[in-house]
């Protein structure tokens, strides 16, 4: 099987997708933070993206671009809680949600694989549906520690 060249900046998501797919897929990183456009769907984005990863290496080539939603927000922040994280901080994002009486977010993964540089982006995506509340627990990584997923025991 051939190398599938997975390109993020993120070294968090590199070790929790090299531990899912636990050497299933032959898997090499490229660490490089690519461009992400915005007011488009996370589909486009992540098509757009991995469009963009192609003209870095050869062969196939694999990206995912995480987004969270939440629902009372209508789905804001979404592909854009980078940027939200880094500029409200966990306790802002909570703190957001005050007065819209809905706490419910959903978690959108979403991959895009691309054999070669003639075929079009293949997208693979994946949802988690929780609540997002008080930080507490790991803060190792991302927004881990706002989201309770609806099948997570009561742990963020
Ligand atoms: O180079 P890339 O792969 O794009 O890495 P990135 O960190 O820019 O990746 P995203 O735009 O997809 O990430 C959006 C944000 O969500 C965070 N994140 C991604 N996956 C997560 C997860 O499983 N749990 C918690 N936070 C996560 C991540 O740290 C970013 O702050």
């Amino acid at each position: 099987m051939k190398e599938i060249s997975f390109i993020t900046s993120n070294k968090n998501k590199l070790l929790e997708v090299s531990q899912i797919l636990c050497n299933s897929v032959p898997l090499i990183n490229k660490d490089l933070d690519l461009p992400e456009y915005q007011g488009a769907s996370v589909e486009e984005i992540a098509t757009q993206k991995c469009i963009t990863a192609r003209n870095h290496v050869q062969g196939p080539v694999l990206i995912e671009d995480t987004a969270l939603c939440f629902d009372g927000l209508n789905n804001l922040p979404g592909p854009y809680i980078k940027w939200f994280l880094g500029s409200l901080g966990l306790t802002g994002l909570n703190t957001l949600l005050h007065g819209f009486n809905n706490n419910k977010a959903h978690a959108v993964c979403t991959f895009a694989y691309s054999p070669d540089s003639n075929t079009d982006p293949v997208i693979f995506q994946g949802k988690t549906y929780g609540n997002i509340v008080q930080p507490r627990g790991d803060t190792a990584f991302g927004w881990d520690p706002i989201f309770q997923p609806d099948e997570g025991g009561g742990k963020t």
